[in-house]
């Protein structure tokens, strides 16, 4: 299973010294949502370029213009787009149309997706690499909510996938024994005060 780092900081210098710390343990480097919208697809040219070894993750959530969005992030150096799985197959398929151009893939993120095993299949249907079982914030705040559904939706799913929200070093394991391909993880490691050791230890616990 591989280890994505998930940079939810918001400039392209925090961002740079935080995947250098990170970068001997993981194997995905992600640029967060709230950087790419705070810096631009230039902040994707920066870490490629410190990090040409690494599989690059912009995390856009595009929701509509999908060939569009997905190609701009291509060109500027990502191997991995985020296409939302709420959003229409259409540009879903425009992504992936993308995706195929340059020969990178796209995630469907299944952030507020009520049966995410279902549209798990559909959009790999579509082309899709891997889905990412994805809570929110405030999903996960929700009644109800258990880190456990997320990992019996990916296995029920049937198709590869990447867990994301809360993984932490004591959790990895069970993400792994569900059947993931990925596991994201986040705060864990950015928001440690030693971040090379966070995501050693996370990488340890896989
Ligand atoms: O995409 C995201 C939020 O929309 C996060 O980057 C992802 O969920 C990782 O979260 P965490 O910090 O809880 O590990």
């Amino acid at each position: 299973m591989k280890l994505q780092f998930a940079m939810d900081t918001l400039t392209t210098d925090a961002a740079l010294e935080l995947a250098a710390a990170a970068a001997p343990s993981v194997d995905i480097i992600e640029l967060g949502t709230p950087l790419i919208k705070a810096e631009g697809f230039r902040a994707i040219t920066a870490i490629k370029e410190a990090h040409p070894d690494k599989i690059v993750f912009a995390d856009l959530k595009t929701m509509d213009a999908g060939e569009l969005e997905a190609g701009e992030a291509f060109k500027a150096g990502a191997d991995l787009v985020t296409v939302l799985g709420v959003a229409g197959d259409s540009t879903i398929a425009g992504a992936v149309k993308a995706a195929k151009e340059h020969g990178k893939g796209i995630v469907v993120d299944l952030i507020g997706v009520h049966d995410k095993a279902a549209r798990a299949k559909e959009v790999v249907a579509l082309g899709a690499e891997f889905v990412e079982m994805h809570a929110g914030l405030d999903e996960q705040a929700e009644d109800g909510f258990t880190f456990e559904a997320l990992l019996e939706a990916g296995t029920a799913s049937g198709v590869p996938f990447s867990v994301a929200g809360g993984v932490k070093a004591s959790s990895v394991g069970s993400v792994r024994d569900a059947g993931a391909q990925v596991a994201v993880a986040g705060a864990a490691i950015y928001g440690a005060d030693d971040v090379a050791a966070a995501a050693a230890e996370i990488r340890a616990a896989i």
